[in-house]
């Protein structure tokens, strides 16, 4: 067999991603709008098949978000529940939001085990069923894939495989494109996983079917690869696992197994190409940034310890040769050895990040290496570049001696001050001054604000001369703050999300123990960037 007709003869393995809803179920994790759009985004970098955007209908943010954003290659997807017993679907406002929202399809969630229909719906089981077949034919009538997420399903097999099944013959005899089958209480082991789709695959075919697993005993990763051995074609997950209680099957995890591991590259692919893997590493990381949170460094796959090593044993036989002490060579996940002899990987890795930019370099260009040494130096400071490109961006035009001068902030000053007004009522004002030089011209520009960093970010915008017009419609979207214990006292670093009239969003990170300056050069890098992108225009 050729390599061409082996390719062929790969089945396909669909990826869903369900980060906005069930990851919308994550205690401690709320997504706003914007949230929301930018995750899109990174999904849509990622190369998933489907993006379930959330649950119309059930908050006003996910009924925004069905009419505000659109997905450029996934298949988007609205989340609700079966219609309620004794009304019609028409009649059901909880399906009419699904059904109404702007998606290409719906997925919609049901009870598959009995025990689960008498207790927590109180209906009867045929009933269900009803229910059941009424919203999947509305959906497939109003012209959407409808997928079913099949609830309790393997808890339900368990106790009465005939009730399970009927509910799934149900859904796919009403049109369902998929029925997902779910362990819900993710108590499910493996062998159970695998020989329960084993029996559900005989009666069923594997591409109509999907598997959701969650990660109450660890095994989310390890239930839905048992569950694509044994049959089924479509993976729900989430970005770095997150959702309800411990969370879902990881996908950043599952990604790299999926494409990279024998019985599953073999056998599968999936439509997350070689470039996008190699991308996995800053999507997993900008995810966190945008959750504000550190990311675990031990994520399989992705984390910085992922191909670390301190042992000198393993170094030298790493310096001999990599597989010595890797099970994959981290550069396909875009991740990196982190070893004192890594200094090639690091300039791969940086090669990479800068063609993405447009900028092409030697490999033995000398202001490559002061370009590593300075990234690892900002970052042993606090700064982290994965989750804030424009920055690394503006850094490397600096190293390489090709950053424009724009405009110099001269001095700012803010001010907050809590006194009574006329009314002998309680506020707070707060105030910033900026000069900035524009080549011979000084300005000076005054602001008002909600807080100091808004009134500097006003202040910094107001008078820009020349270059006024050039940043008329850039916008700052999100402004997160973390603290970082930097080991010889607290450091903040600040992340900025900027964005503008053609749709585009950028990062940018200030790192200090003035929180005001950590903002104030974040803020100034995200003018810059703006400047820089215009000029390119
Ligand atoms: C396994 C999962 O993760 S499924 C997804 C779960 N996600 C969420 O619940 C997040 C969003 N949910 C919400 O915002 C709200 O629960 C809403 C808007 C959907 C519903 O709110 P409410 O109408 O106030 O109902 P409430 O949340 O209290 O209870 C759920 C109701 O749905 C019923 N129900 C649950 N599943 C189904 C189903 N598949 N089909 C029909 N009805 C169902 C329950 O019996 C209960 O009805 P009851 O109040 O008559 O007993
Ligand atoms: C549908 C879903 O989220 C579950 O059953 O876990």
């Amino acid at each position: 067999m050729t390599a061409q007709t082996a390719a062929q003869a790969k089945e396909r393995l669909y990826l869903f991603d369900t980060t906005l809803r069930d990851g919308a179920q994550t205690a401690g994790i709320e997504f706003s709008l914007e949230d929301k759009i930018s995750v899109t985004a990174l999904l849509e970098r990622l190369g998933v098949d489907y993006v379930e955007g959330g649950y119309p209908g059930a908050n006003v943010i996910d009924d925004q978000f069905f009419t505000e954003c659109r997905t450029r290659d996934a298949v988007f997807t609205a989340f609700g529940m079966t219609k309620r017993a004794g009304r019609s679907v028409g009649n059901d406002p909880g399906v009419q939001a699904t059904l109404n929202a702007v998606s290409d399809a719906a997925c919609f969630v049901g009870k598959s085990s009995s025990h689960q229909v008498k207790v927590a719906l109180g209906i009867s089981l045929e009933e269900n069923l009803e229910n059941l077949r009424e919203t999947v034919e509305a959906t497939v009538a109003a012209g959407k894939e409808a997928l079913v997420d099949c609830e309790h399903f393997f808890d339900g097999y368990k106790s009465d495989p005939d009730y399970a099944l009927s509910f799934v013959r149900t859904a796919l005899d009403a049109g369902a494109r998929w029925v997902v089958l779910c362990d819900t209480n993710g108590g499910t082991m493996p062998s159970e996983v695998a020989a329960i789709v084993g029996e559900v695959s005989k009666v069923v075919p594997g591409d109509h079917l999907g598997i959701h697993a969650h990660d109450d005993t660890g095994q989310a990763v390890a239930n839905t690869l048992a569950a694509v051995a044994a049959g089924v074609r479509q993976i729900q997950g989430t970005l770095n696992g997150i959702g309800e209680r411990c969370g879902n099957a990881n996908l950043i995890t599952l990604i790299p197994t999926l494409a990279l591991k024998p019985g599953f590259a073999d056998r599968f692919e999936i439509g997350v190409s070689s470039e996008q893997l190699a991308d996995l590493t800053s999507i997993s990381r900008a995810f966190d940034d945008l959750l504000n949170r550190a990311p675990a460094r031990q994520s399989p796959y992705v984390g910085t310890s992922a191909f670390a090593t301190k042992a000198g044993i393993h170094a030298s036989a790493l310096a001999k040769d990599f597989s010595t002490y890797e099970h994959v060579p981290p550069e396909l996940v875009g991740n990196e050895r982190n070893i004192m002899v890594s200094q090639q990987a690091g300039k791969s890795n940086l090669l990479a990040a800068l063609k993405r930019h447009g900028i092409e370099l030697g490999k033995d260009d000398p202001r490559l290496e002061r370009l590593l040494r300075t990234v690892k130096e900002r970052e042993a400071r606090g700064y982290s570049y994965d989750g804030a490109d424009a920055s690394f961006f503006i850094l490397a035009h600096g190293v390489l001696g090709t950053l424009p001068e724009f405009f110099d902030v001269e001095s700012y000053r803010t001010s907050v001050e809590r006194r009574h007004n006329a009314r002998g009522e309680q506020v707070v004002v707060t105030e910033a001054v900026v000069k900035i030089r524009i080549g011979d011209q000084l300005l000076m520009s005054v602001a008002e604000g909600n807080g100091p960093v808004n009134a500097l970010d006003l202040a910094m915008r107001k008078d820009l001369g020349v270059f006024s017009t050039r940043i008329a419609d850039l916008e700052l979207v999100d402004f997160k703050v973390r603290i970082l214990d930097g080991g010889t006292g607290a450091v903040t670093r600040v992340l900025v999300e900027s964005r503008d009239g053609t749709g585009e969003r950028w990062y940018t990170i200030g790192v200090n123990t003035n929180i005001i300056d950590a903002s104030f050069e974040a803020l100034y890098e995200s003018i810059t960037y703006k400047l820089m992108k215009s000029e390119a225009a």
